[in-house]
């Protein structure tokens, strides 16, 4: 059990402790302020402090040092990634700047947080500047934005409330992402774009990955030959990323539970494009978040982390294309040299300076304050060579200078270190290695990982689901893609290219519950799920779903011609441009917005009654309409002025069926649904109030 704070009565609980107890519906104590412990209150480590004294090379001198450690004992600003795969960035943009960011510039808000302040004993004393959100000067477009008032506070004042509610809102249908300012350094250093195969080694819980996911989508016609596959040891953490990452429908996503240093090299035949190698490490840059790293902080972890940091490192550059193109970023969110500059001149060094170089980035992103790679450290006693600095000779190739760290106290963030490497030519012992079907055929992690990672195969046990088949592969496959491909007018290559679904197998006594959905995948990750067919423990998701077998289809007034299957709300975007546009309508504005309230009275699947439709041309073609899935949309369109250049107009949709002659059913989430509530800035409750007012929207 956790320890009670000192002179408090509230017991304090890990996150997880809670989760627990939700899960069994045991009472949650009040919850304790995250900084407001005794844990947190005591921001020191006398270790730590004496390691960071000895690195002198780290600082510009006492005044820097001092900087650097008063800004550990503050807590950091949250942050956030305004999505572009979520449709409509720019307005939400608009929303922060407009309605969110004047908020805070009331009056007497400054005086409001200090008082809320006060109840934070390790805020005490620091002078908190009460400043209104803003966009990270070095990231592209104005998507990614800073609040520095503490998130307990963002919570507490009421004067705030609507916009965190707003942050919780968007973050939950994927409109933006919570993620710490310097983690979104990596991928925009790594110079991803669409088209490209990449590989994230250790990707859980996925906020890079999705960032990721937003550069590779910008360009959806070159999706096909894309993946993204997203790896990491624990299984447990896997299904977070999963969870996370299904709110951006991605066809190019596969989702693996390999130990990244012995990734097997035969199923990821293609070569990756990038490598994302974002590795385990002791966390001292994120200090400012995780009060707890104080705590646990020791010379040991940075040391003991540094073998297995290589070897992933080493496995990221062979799964490189090796003809020069292929680039890949190794970080961590420690400051510690030895798991930072060693293991990037340890991997130099077992490459080669003809097999990889680092890349010189200083020209990229501007407006980003940071510092060189150290060429020079200084490792506690006796530590083997290759935590030691490079000799003065390899100093000369490696260009360790070459490496990024962003100190927390240059821009008010947490601490970072990126290396961006660039693969030269294969070397031998890789070829040897692929020609020896990398020793891991049946995806075994070779002996050296598998002892490093002893801990973690506990967590990668678990039930493996089904593994994925191409439904054209099927007895029943014909049979199944027909009716889709006639009803939906979806080209049969494409159907038989893209769509999979999970094998109906003897022990799988639901097996027809598995099989009720069909995913589409690029051909990239399609090319992925079918290496892994024979280790589908190791693939736990793939591609999005795109078509559910729909109860609907069993209405006594369902046409002979409809399918059994519907298309997946998320799927309308992606398949928009193979499907028939006769199973499409546009709707005006108004008729579109009694939709989106209809939907969303907490009955998703009450009957619509046709005739209530106030659009007089949609309403007839939907009545001569045979029943069956469709989609019905609206295009938002900025309205003429300055707007109208900032806003791209925005295609929403909700899917349908029609079951009677004059019903229609929807399938909206309901998440969704109230985001496009917010877009259109209706609500339910405001319409019920109108109609009580007798004036309906
Ligand atoms: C720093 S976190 C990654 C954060 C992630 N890239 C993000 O941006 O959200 C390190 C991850 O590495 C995983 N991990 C630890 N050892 C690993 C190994 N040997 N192979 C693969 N993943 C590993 C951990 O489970 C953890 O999720």
């Amino acid at each position: 059990m956790s320890s009670q704070p000192h002179g408090s009565r509230l017991p304090l609980l890990t996150r997880n402790e809670r989760r627990v107890r939700r899960r069994r519906r045991l009472p949650q104590p009040e919850r304790t302020p995250a900084l407001l412990n005794d844990r947190n209150a005591s921001r020191t480590s006398p270790a730590l402090e004496a390691y960071y004294m000895r690195q002198i090379e780290m600082f510009r001198g006492e005044h820097d040092r001092q900087a650097f450690f008063r800004v550990l004992r503050v807590p950091l600003p949250s942050c956030f990634r305004l999505t572009v795969t979520h449709r409509f960035p720019y307005h939400l943009r608009q929303r922060l700047e407009r309605e969110f960011v004047p908020l805070f510039e009331a009056g007497d808000l400054q005086s409001a947080c200090e008082e809320a302040v006060r109840a934070y004993p390790h805020l005490a004393g620091e002078p908190l500047r009460v400043q209104p959100p803003f966009a990270l000067p070095w990231y592209p477009d104005r998507l990614a934005w800073q609040v520095d008032v503490p998130r307990a506070i963002l919570r507490k004042l009421p004067a705030l409330r609507p916009f965190h509610q707003f942050l919780v809102a968007e973050n939950v249908v994927g409109g933006m992402n919570r993620q710490e300012a310097v983690s979104m350094l990596p991928p925009l250093l790594l110079q991803a774009r669409p088209g490209h195969r990449i590989l994230d080694m250790c990707a859980a819980p996925g906020s890079k990955t999705a960032q990721l996911v937003d550069m590779l989508a910008a360009q959806p016609s070159s999706a096909d030959r894309c993946v993204l596959v997203a790896n990491d040891v624990d299984r447990q953490r896997c299904w977070m990323l999963v969870h996370q990452l299904k709110r951006f429908a991605c066809p190019f996503l596969v989702v693996t539970n390999y130990e990244a240093a012995s990734i097997p090299l035969r199923v990821f035949s293609h070569r990756f494009d990038r490598v994302l190698c974002d590795v385990p490490c002791s966390g001292d840059g994120t200090l400012r978040k995780s009060p707890d790293v104080w705590h646990k902080w020791s010379v040991k972890n940075g040391n003991g982390l540094h073998a297995l940091q290589v070897r992933i490192a080493l496995r990221g550059m062979a799964l490189l294309m090796d003809d020069g193109t292929g680039l890949m970023t190794y970080s961590t969110c420690s400051l510690n040299p030895v798991e930072n500059e060693a293991v990037v001149a340890e991997l130099l060094r077992q490459m080669g300076a003809d097999g990889a170089e680092l890349v010189d980035v200083s020209e990229q992103l501007p407006a980003l304050r940071r510092r060189r790679g150290l060429c020079h450290w200084t490792p506690s006693r006796d530590e083997p060579a290759s935590l030691q600095p490079p000799s003065s000779a390899e100093q000369q190739w490696m260009h360790l200078e070459r490496c990024v760290r962003v100190m927390p106290h240059d821009q008010n963030t947490g601490g970072f270190f990126v290396a961006v490497l660039r693969r030269l030519a294969r070397t031998g012992r890789e070829d040897a290695e692929m020609e020896n079907g990398d020793g891991d055929a049946s995806g075994a992690p070779d002996a050296a990982a598998a002892a490093v990672s002893r801990g973690q195969h506990r967590r990668m046990a678990g039930p493996a689901d089904p593994p994925l088949e191409a439904v054209a592969d099927a007895a029943d496959g014909a049979s199944v893609l027909d009716p889709i491909g006639d009803f939906y007018g979806i080209d049969r290559c494409q159907l038989r290219r893209h769509l999979y679904r999970r094998e109906s197998t003897a022990t799988d006594a639901d097996s027809a519950s598995t099989r009720r959905r069909l995913y589409w995948m690029s051909g990239g990750a399609a090319d992925v799920a079918e290496a892994l067919r024979s280790r589908p423990g190791r693939l736990l998701a793939a591609g999005i779903r795109a078509f559910e077998l729909c109860e609907m289809h069993h209405h006594r007034q369902a046409t002979a011609a409809a399918p059994p299957f519907r298309i997946a709300h998320e799927a309308v975007p992606l398949l928009r441009p193979h499907l028939h546009v006769s199973r499409f309508v546009a709707v005006c504005r108004d008729a579109w917005v009694q939709l989106l309230l209809h939907d969303g009275r907490g009955q998703p699947r009450t009957s619509f009654l046709l005739e209530r439709l106030r659009d007089a041309d949609a309403r007839r073609r939907l009545q001569d309409m045979p029943c069956g899935p469709l989609v019905i949309e609206h295009v938002l369109e900025a309205e003429r002025g300055e707007d109208a250049e900032l806003l791209p107009p925005v295609r929403s949709h909700v899917v349908a069926w029609k079951t009677g002659a004059n019903t229609l059913s929807f399938f909206t989430p309901v998440d969704d649904l109230e985001a496009l509530q917010r877009l259109y800035g209706v609500s339910v409750e405001r319409a019920e109030q109108q109609e009580e007012n007798g004036n309906p929207s």
